[in-house]
């Protein structure tokens, strides 16, 4: 199973997105998602410079193997853009080594755990109101799972809420990084407020979850944490940031609310610390940031030991084949969950046409031999790359701070 052949495909069907096809002597292809958003260019030129030419002529089952040539053979260790990469190669030597197995990929990873992957949906308003009138269609679309994020008042743009009104969220909105206003007062005083007004209207048995992205130091991360226990969070993600993951043992010493951290992590070693400490309760790094498949599986496993699950990050800038392989994932991991779904727009599942359906909250596994994701190379083409940037974030008083 010589690779005979490797290239990139940079399309932008709504939104950038990077993909490495991988073809062997035989014929038979794989496909990996190399998409980082906002920095996508820096995946193709590591992938096209560095990575293709040396997979050429390697033997494609040989998955373990090509990691680590890539991993500990670059030298410089870890980073998105490397572990992108890697993952791109990753994802696309599963398809493979399932493809010539005749095999969906979650039967090679060990079968089936469940029937179903339940997914959380996103429901945001620029106020309260508005976004419970979102929580009551996704659950009349069948979500168990939520995950809740408003306007604040007195700022005027927030993460998460899309700019204007009926329009989707997408993060990368402009060329060069839009500037937001943030204040950590006006969002603290609020969040409770409308967690309080769900619970109230929904009850209690609806999953509720809520992304901070970033933007608390850990002693208010604390504070919102105890302030939410009442209604009860699935999660509370990403409440600071946290490369420096000391800083859990201070918010888990405060609150019992679950913790989801790592949607910006791309090795295990990120969350050595977390998991070891049993500071943390899901992780979210996504198999196309992660070193792919062959990587992230040893993060859950480790993970299973201090009774962690998964809740992989699954925005619509991961493309259909991340989520594609991820349903794989989700299916077979002992530890699962939770998988976030954010629907992609009709063009971008027009250019990756996929087996996996959506159906009642929940994702079902296809049965295609791999992990039955494509790409229609021709449609492809139609939409070209244009620049798209992340926005930064800035006190009121003019301080740069965590987007
Ligand atoms: O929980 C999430 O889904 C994430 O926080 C995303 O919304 C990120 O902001 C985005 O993926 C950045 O590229
Ligand atoms: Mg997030």
């Amino acid at each position: 199973m010589k690779i005979s052949d490797a290239y990139v495909i940079v399309t932008s069907p709504g939104r950038n997105f990077v993909t490495l096809k991988i073809v062997t002597e035989s014929g038979t292809y794989g496909i990996g998602d190399a998409t980082l958003n906002g920095r996508e260019m820096a995946v193709v030129a590591y992938l096209e410079e560095h990575v293709i030419p040396a997979l050429i002529g390697r033997d494609a089952s040989r998955i373990e193997d090509i990691w680590h040539y890539l991993y500990r053979g670059a030298y410089w260790r870890r980073g998105p853009v490397t572990m992108s990469a890697i993952a791109a190669v990753d994802l696309a030597l599963w398809d493979i080594k399932a493809k010539a197995a005749d095999m969906p990929l979650y039967q090679l990873l060990g079968g089936k755990s469940r029937e179903r992957v339940m997914t959380y949906a996103h429901c945001t308003g620029k106020d309260i109101e508005s976004c419970l009138e979102e929580v009551e269609t996704h659950v009349g679309l069948g979500y168990r799972a939520v995950r809740v994020q408003a306007g604040i008042p007195g700022i005027p743009t927030i993460y998460g809420v899309a700019k204007r009104e009926g329009e989707r969220y997408e993060p990368a909105d402009s060329d060069l990084p839009a500037e937001h206003v943030w204040s950590t007062e006006k969002y603290l005083n609020h969040v409770p407020k409308l967690f309080a007004a769900v619970r109230e209207r929904f009850g209690d048995e609806i999953h509720l979850l809520h992304d901070v992205h970033h933007r608390l130091t850990p002693i208010e991360a604390a504070r919102l944490g105890k302030a939410v226990e009442p209604y009860h969070l699935f999660w509370l993600e990403d409440c600071v940031p946290a490369e420096n993951q000391e800083s859990f043992r201070l918010i888990r010493q405060h609150t019992t609310t679950p913790l989801a951290v790592g949607e910006v992590f791309n090795s295990i070693h990120d969350y050595r610390e977390l998991l070891e400490n049993q500071w943390i309760d899901y992780i979210r790094t996504p198999l196309s940031h992660g070193g792919g498949i062959t990587h992230v599986r040893r993060i859950a496993d480790l993970a299973g030991l201090y009774h962690v699950r998964t809740g992989f990050h699954g925005p619509t800038d991961l493309s259909p084949v991340c989520l594609g392989a991820a349903i794989h994932f989700d299916t077979w991991v002992p530890n699962f969950g939770i998988q976030e779904h954010m629907p992609h727009t009709e063009e971008t599942d027009a250019v990756f046409p996929h087996d996996y359906r959506f159906e009642d909250g929940h994702f079902l596994v296809g049965e295609a031999p791999g992990h039955g994701v494509d790409i229609d190379e021709e449609l492809a083409k139609q939409y070209p790359y244009k620049r798209a940037s992340l926005p930064v974030n800035r006190l009121e008083d003019g301080t740069l701070w965590h987007w």
